[in-house]
């Protein structure tokens, strides 16, 4: 059962939690108490053998693509990476690049109708905080590229009117969010389930609103269940450094998303 729920809590890093559940027995992770609520949650939702492992109706849509809200400077960036990812040659076969546009959904599930600990963490209504506004350019418009390789992570953001703190300027909150989302990605890529344990973050230079910015994010060291994560968001030509972040992310069994301390 534990495995279909990764299977259907999937999005971004589904096989990463699937994979962390392989050779865990249900017992490990929940109480007795929460498998059986599950259990019955689960049940609620349909037709599950029928449908494909995809929690999603329909294609989803990945909102890191580009759209009439990116500046010319925000376009040009997403080019430029792109052009260091796979591409088909012309006579068809594939070119590997370093690089990999991550896409980006604005939801994690959408089944689930009822069950006391499922309907907590998924609601009809859940939205990605960083995906939640339709107006496009309005908030966090940004898409993440990685490079398995040497283990870090390119995000390009443009932050938009919504997103103000000091006038002008980007609030302090709105960063640390997607600097959160950046250097988790990158730790979730790596290490599978985690949640953020701890964020350090230096604000060295305003960042103005409309800006386009790129946040850099690497692996720093695994010990344990603990994955260090560095980050520093620059001008698009690197000149200008407006912020540094440190992040802990600790990685969990999906039973701790359900209250299990195991
Ligand atoms: C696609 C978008 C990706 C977005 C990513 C966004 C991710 C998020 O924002 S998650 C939301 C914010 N985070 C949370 O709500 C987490 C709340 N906290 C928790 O659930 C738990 O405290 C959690 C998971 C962090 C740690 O769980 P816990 O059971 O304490 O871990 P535990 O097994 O005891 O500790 C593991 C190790 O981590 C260390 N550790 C745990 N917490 C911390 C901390 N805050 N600071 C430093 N070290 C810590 C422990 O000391 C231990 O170290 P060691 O292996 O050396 O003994």
């Amino acid at each position: 059962m534990l495995r279909h729920i990764a299977r259907r809590l999937g999005s971004l890093h589904g096989q990463q939690i699937f994979n962390g559940l392989k050779g865990i027995s249900p017992d490990q992770l929940l109480s007795k108490e929460i498998h059986r609520h599950l259990q019955s949650s689960l049940e609620t939702i349909s037709p599950i053998s029928t449908t494909s492992l995809w929690p999603f109706s329909s294609q989803p849509r990945d909102f890191s693509q580009p759209n009439s809200s990116w500046s010319p400077e925000m376009r040009k960036v997403y080019d430029d990476y792109i052009g260091l990812c796979d591409t088909d040659s012309e006579n068809g076969e594939k070119q590997k690049g370093p690089w990999r546009k991550l896409p980006s959904y604005n939801r994690s599930i959408k089944y689930a109708t009822a069950g006391i600990h499922l309907s907590k963490l998924i609601q009809a209504k859940a939205r990605l905080f960083t995906r939640n506004v339709k107006d496009q350019g309005a908030t966090f418009e940004y898409v993440v590229f990685v490079n398995k390789e040497e283990k870090r992570c390119v995000c390009v953001f443009q932050a938009g009117h919504l997103l103000e703190g000091a006038p002008g300027h980007v609030h302090g909150g709105a960063i640390a969010t997607i600097i959160d989302t950046v250097t988790g990605t990158l730790a979730g890529f790596l290490s599978g389930p985690i949640m953020t344990a701890n964020l350090n973050i230096d604000y060295r230079s305003p960042m103005p609103l409309g800006s386009v910015v790129l946040i850099h994010s690497a692996l720093d060291r695994i010990e344990r269940k603990k994955t260090y994560i560095t980050c520093k968001v620059t001008s698009t030509d690197e000149s200008k450094l407006y912020t540094e972040a440190t992040a802990l992310f600790v990685s969990i069994g999906v039973g701790h998303l359900f209250g299990s301390r195991n």
